[in-house]
């Protein structure tokens, strides 16, 4: 048997659908038996006895009656596996969705999106069959024929022998062929996923490989992948075929045993018309919850394959947070400094550290700008900031304590995270916006709107602000979705402002626009920003410079001027944009 230990628990907690479902289905077992024997009796009655049509109405009624009962309780049965099924696949889709969450963009740029997808949805989906189908019918294919047995019993020991010697055989046969049929349906799991990954990547980036003449290439590839998939899932198709046959066959031939050995009694006079029909009548009957729980076994594998992978998403250790510390503080926020203490991190699988040993204040009310070479740290430093990774050693405190200790959705409340390339849905510009702050009115809207430049732009747009913007704003040009990234941050008006300065707007007019709004939106807050534009960083009150996640550098403009080093030799460089 098949049951996964981590599936099992989560009924545990949904146990009520279940139990029902199981009581309504053994209900209706009890009613097949009353079923056949009433059935035994009318046929016996018609054509043995030969009775008159009066004595064989109650029969009828009952007949009809137990036949009526049967139907409901196996719908009521079906009906609560798939309540609780469906209560168990909202509630898994829920806790996926939340770790993900919490999980962070760093772990989703570490996994491919497609093969994320295909777990969040289908993965939840491929549960269905395990919960409504696989699991109840365990219990069926133990009960059902264990009751048809002691009903056969008293009329029929014989029968009930013959039955209960070939019962195991169909077990036997399952656990013999279930074995590779696990393993066959894991690695149809994996090929479907990868696939869908390998899909969606190559979707994304087809423009790229168009341009590099690349995407027959592809195509080629995809199809294999396909192939691969076609091939994995005929393995499994024919497993599932070949269980489906031994399983019938065992049912057929044990059917057939009992039919003769009742023909052969039933001339010799060693039992009679009516129990030898009620016998025969429930053989079928004994094997099929067992010959079913070989076809609902093929159906749950699925299940359990996909649940691997929901678990390996469950069980990743996700950032330290105890949620229940109250806030840091009931003053503005902005009244603390940060305090970065020997911070270290380094990324799973690297050997060399991104973030090592950095200790530095960043003041509150004030403007920090981190600066440094590509690949200096300087947006896992913020990454750390935002909480979307934990330091490996060390802390970052406010007000004297850690900020692993705030609540993280309170924590994330209080900061305005403009990065350099914004995620835009595929909704409205005007949804778009409201991210920063759902409630916000027409007029602190519009007002936005203008802070941000954005007000002539939404003019022009057919449906102004209610204009569909593309899937990841591809309407929008780069300025533009910066602008809709700044306008969410106005809206939400947190006190601490973590930006990562647009590095390429070519347009003089624009990065104009886009500086003073930038400019704007630090007014008052404590900002840290990844600042290329000198001007950004001549404002800043402090200057940490990072290179190989180390601090080389900390000061003001002049301070770090007089110092010299990757300072003066980068401004030097590049008196004007990027440093
Ligand atoms: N997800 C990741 N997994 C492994 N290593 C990573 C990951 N992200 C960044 N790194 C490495 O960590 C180091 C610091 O990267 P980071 O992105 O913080 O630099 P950066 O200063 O922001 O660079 P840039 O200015 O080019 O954006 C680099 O050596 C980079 O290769």
């Amino acid at each position: 048997m098949n049951i996964d230990r981590r599936l099992f628990q989560l009924i545990k907690k949904e146990r009520a659908p279940f139990i029902l479902s199981i009581i309504s289905g053994s209900i209706a077992s009890g009613m097949l038996i009353a079923q056949a024997f009433y059935l035994s009796k009318i046929i016996d009655g018609a054509f043995i006895q030969k009775s008159a049509i009066n004595n064989l109405i109650p029969l009828f009624g009952f007949f009809g009656l137990f036949s009526i009962l049967r139907m409901l309780f196996n719908w009521s049965s079906q009906t609560e596996a798939n309540r609780g099924t469906l209560t168990i696949r909202k509630k898994l889709f829920t806790l996926l969705t939340e770790k993900v969450g919490l999980l962070g963009p760093i772990y989703t740029r570490s996994v491919q999106s497609g093969k994320l997808s295909t777990t969040l949805l289908k993965g939840v989906e491929a549960l269905d069959a395990y919960y409504s189908q696989y699991i109840p019918q365990i219990f069926f294919a133990l009960f059902t024929p264990l009751l048809i047995v002691a009903a056969i019993f008293p009329d029929d020991w014989i029968s009930g022998v013959i039955l209960l010697a070939t019962a195991p055989l169909i077990p036997l046969f399952m656990i013999l062929i279930g074995k590779s049929a696990s393993a066959m349906t894991e690695k149809q799991w994996k090929t479907m996923s990868r696939m869908s990954g390998y899909f969606l990547d190559v979707l994304q980036g087809l423009p790229t490989l168009k341009l590099f003449a690349q995407s027959r290439e592809q195509r080629k590839s995809i199809e294999e992948s396909g192939e691969n998939f076609r091939q994995a899932t005929m393995r499994v198709l024919k497993v599932a075929f070949l269980s489906s046959l031994t399983l019938e066959l065992v049912g057929t031939i044990g059917t057939a045993v009992i039919a003769v050995g009742i023909g052969l009694r039933i001339m010799k006079g060693q039992i009679g018309f009516q129990p030898a029909l009620f016998v025969l009548l429930l053989t079928p009957d004994f094997y099929l919850p067992l010959r079913q729980l070989g076809t609902k076994f093929h159906a749950g594998m699925e299940g359990v394959s996909a649940s691997k992978e929901i678990f390996a998403i469950l069980e990743q250790p996700a950032p330290l947070h105890s949620p229940g510390v109250p806030a840091i503080q009931a003053e503005p926020f902005v009244r603390y400094p940060l305090i970065l203490n020997n911070l270290s991190y380094s990324y799973p699988g690297s050997e060399v550290a991104a973030i090592d040993n950095i200790t530095a204040t960043i003041a509150a009310g004030k403007t920090t700008a981190i600066i440094g070479p590509s690949g200096a740290g300087k947006s896992t430093l913020i990454n750390l900031l935002l909480r979307f990774q934990e330091p490996a050693s060390g802390s970052i405190t406010m007000n004297g304590r850690p900020i692993h200790e705030i609540p993280l959705e309170e924590w994330h409340r209080e900061i305005s995270w403009v990065p350099q390339h914004p995620y835009l849905f595929n909704a409205t510009l005007k949804e778009n916006i409201l991210l920063g702050r759902a409630d916000a009115s027409e007029k602190e809207i519009s007002d936005t709107l203008e802070k941000t430049g954005l007000l002539s732009f939404v003019r022009t747009l057919p449906n102004g602000l209610e204009t569909m913007i593309g899937e990841q704003g591809s309407r929008l040009s780069g300025g533009e979705a910066q602008r809709v990234a700044l306008a969410r941050a106005f809206l939400k008006n947190a006190p601490l402002l973590v930006l990562d300065e647009p590095t390429s707007h070519t347009d003089p007019e624009l990065e104009a626009a886009l500086r003073s709004s930038i400019l704007e939106l630090m007014k008052g807050r404590t900002t840290v920003v990844i600042a290329h534009r000198l001007e950004t960083i001549m404002r800043a009150e402090q200057i940490i410079v990072v290179s190989k996640g180390r601090i080389t550098g900390k000061g003001t403009h002049d301070e770090l001027i007089e110092a010299g080093g990757f300072y003066r030799d980068a401004l030097k460089l590049q008196q004007e944009e990027c440093v």
